[in-house]
């Protein structure tokens, strides 16, 4: 059946909301343009528990009250189903539609002062990415439909609203009391970038373009953490092409947002576990600086085709860290991406015959949240990283990289279609591309052929992960080899012994005690400490993951340690009951992740 948009698209939404702190909803305003381009006489929007008080349509300049009715959608949420007269292509419609957003809205989580980090103030945040617009908007919520955006937000003075857009000031409302935000996006987006926070915030600026805002208590830190954003911006130009945004501000939200990060444009949303203290996790901005062209000028077409976001991502991020720290620590996270995510993920999370293994997965009916894992983002460049090898031309495949950007800016786009454009660029290298096996990339379960990488950075993490794993071997009680290293290859380590851990036996007082790992700052070295503590049932490691997942939200942390936690007969009580206890603080969208791992 024909998708909806092809028949009738949104251009423009002005929304119009009260942000309700009380009632934990967002009572809405919006105004819909769209274009008609086959004849129509309904138009269809995605929702999900919205309350829907009245659509006005106005076609070409008349205005009328409109009948609506509300269809089941499953797992997908509601169909909000417009009648119209009969529409024609060329038609310029517009739909003043009426509604409220329930307390359950799975895009946002109300915090009260309490659940902040500062409390003072109540909070919230919206994740809208991949199907929850439709959540706090009526609207067309496929990376298929792009549209621009204005917004009038009404928040309780003293609080700050930032969204997915320009700034353009705030006023008084003339209810009183309450403080109207105007904003601006005048590129096109698709739905999921729609965003929203509002906080009681602090601003500091980076450069002329670039801003961070936090709660007052961590505005400096994350100044500090996040200071080379301009430096990361000006290289990922020069790579990608003309940075079209106008603003890269950071928002450091608290810690229950379930990412590291999230692409948001103008304003990308930040967890404050990147807040080492040490800028070692600053690959996460990096990586959501990319999005500014991979995905979000660059946008792929359906959910089933989220490789092209995220491949392409991971692969213009780890070009980004070859041209600031040099090609060798490229090859170094490709292979750290490979080794220890993807066959991590391929042959313990899902195993090697599921369809989310796939690169271009068939979803069907799923929410597409039920999909997600790093399979995309690493099968994804790492098929990158084989085609520019396979090429043998590293400056003609970031040119590649760059005219596929101009081609297909403010577009949405298909596997297919850029395979295509792969091999018009390509066409003297045919019988090359021709060797890729296609089939077995794109549409094949399990694990793709390893690409080949400089292991040099690799080589020493698993010599000094060897002496660990090595049955009857002396282990290490020198720290300086391992305090020497860079943090991902230290990360390297751990993560090589927890693949050998069948060997490692009960060296983990002795792990922990040499590298000072409970002592960690960086995020990332806690977590994989924590999960070869679980993974190895050493008793004490208990507590610190309990505690780990109670206040940390990100769901690459929590999901896995709350999954061990849950298969370990000793630990399952309590994990649950500390699950069920902290529902009402956590995140929806990561109770629903937890919730799944008790079914
Ligand atoms: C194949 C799956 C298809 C679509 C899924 C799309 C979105 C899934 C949804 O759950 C949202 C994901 C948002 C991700 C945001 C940022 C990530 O890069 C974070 C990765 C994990 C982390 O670092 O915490
Ligand atoms: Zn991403």
């Amino acid at each position: 059946m024909q998708q909806q948009f092809f028949q009738v698209s949104v251009t423009h939404y002005a929304l119009k909301w009260k942000v309700d702190f009380e009632n934990k909803n967002i009572g809405g305003d919006v105004r819909v343009n769209l274009d008609v381009k086959q004849d129509t006489s309904q138009i269809v929007f995605d929702t999900r528990d919205l309350s829907i008080q009245a659509v006005v349509v106005n076609v070409n300049g008349c205005s009328k009250d409109s009948e609506f009715t509300i269809k089941d959608n499953g797992d997908l949420g509601q169909k909000l189903i417009v009648s119209t007269a009969m529409l024609k292509s060329g038609d310029k419609v517009i739909l003043d539609i009426k509604y409220e957003s329930s307390d359950r809205a799975a895009a946002i989580q109300f915090l009260t002062a309490e659940q902040t980090t500062d409390r003072v103030a109540p909070y919230l945040f919206s994740q809208c990415q991949a199907i929850n617009a439709r959540s706090i908007v009526p609207c067309m919520d496929t990376p298929s439909v792009k549209s621009t955006y204005e917004a009038e937000v009404c928040v309780p003075s003293g609080l700050t609203c930032l969204m997915s857009a320009i700034g353009q000031g705030s006023k008084p409302s003339p209810c009183g009391k309450r403080t109207v935000f105007l904003f601006k996006q005048p590129v096109a987006i698709p739905s999921y970038l729609l965003a929203i926070v509002v906080g009681h915030l602090e601003r500091k600026d980076i450069s002329d373009r670039c801003a961070v805002w936090a709660e007052p208590s961590q505005a400096e830190a994350s100044f500090y953490e996040f200071a080379e954003t301009e430096k990361i911006l000006k290289v990922a130009e020069e790579i990608a092409g003309k940075y079209v945004w106008g603003r890269y501000d950071l928002v450091v939200l608290p810690a229950t947002f379930p990412f590291g990060g999230m692409e948001n444009p103008c304003l990308t949303f930040i967890t404050p576990t990147l807040l080492a203290g040490d800028r070692s996790l600053v690959n996460v901005i990096a990586h959501e600086i990319s999005h500014s062209w991979t995905g979000n000028l660059v946008t792929n077409f359906s959910w089933e085709h989220f490789w092209l976001n995220e491949g392409f991502t991971v692969f213009l991020e780890r070009k980004i860290h070859g041209r600031m720290y040099g090609e060798l620590e490229r090859q170094f996270e490709s292979q750290c991406g490979f080794e220890e995510s993807l066959i991590r993920t391929v042959n313990d999370v899902f195993g090697p015959d599921h369809e989310y293994t796939k690169l271009v997965q068939n979803l069907g009916n799923a929410d597409p949240d039920d999909a997600f894992s790093s399979v995309p983002y690493e099968k994804g460049s790492a098929l990158l990283f084989t085609i520019e090898q396979a090429i043998g031309d590293n400056a003609r495949f970031e040119e590649f990289l760059k005219s596929y950007i101009q081609k297909f800016a403010y577009k949405s786009v298909s596997t297919d279609e850029w395979k295509e454009y792969l091999y018009d660029t390509f066409s003297d290298k045919k019988v090359i591309l021709d060797n890729i096996d296609w089939g077995l990339w794109l549409h094949k379960a399990g694990l793709p052929p390893k690409p080949k990488y400089d292991s040099t950075l690799m080589e020493a993490c698993k010599d000094l992960a060897a002496k660990w794993t090595t049955e009857g071997s002396t282990v290490p009680t020198d720290g300086e080899p391992f305090a020497k290293m860079s943090n991902s290859q230290k990360l390297a380590v751990i993560d090589a012994i927890r693949v050998n851990r069948g060997t490692f036996g009960d060296r983990m007082p002795m792990l922990t005690a040499t590298y000072k790992l409970d002592q960690a700052k960086n995020a990332e070295l806690k977590f994989s400490w924590l999960m070869l503590g679980l993974e190895t049932k050493w008793a004490p490691i208990v507590d610190v993951s309990l505690a780990f997942a109670l206040a940390v939200g990100r769901m690459k942390y929590c999901k896995p340690i709350y999954r061990s936690l849950f298969g370990w007969n000793a630990t399952r009580d309590r994990a649950v009951s500390q699950f069920k206890a902290n529902i009402p603080n956590m995140h929806p969208i990561t109770v629903k992740a937890i919730q799944s791992l008790l079914k």
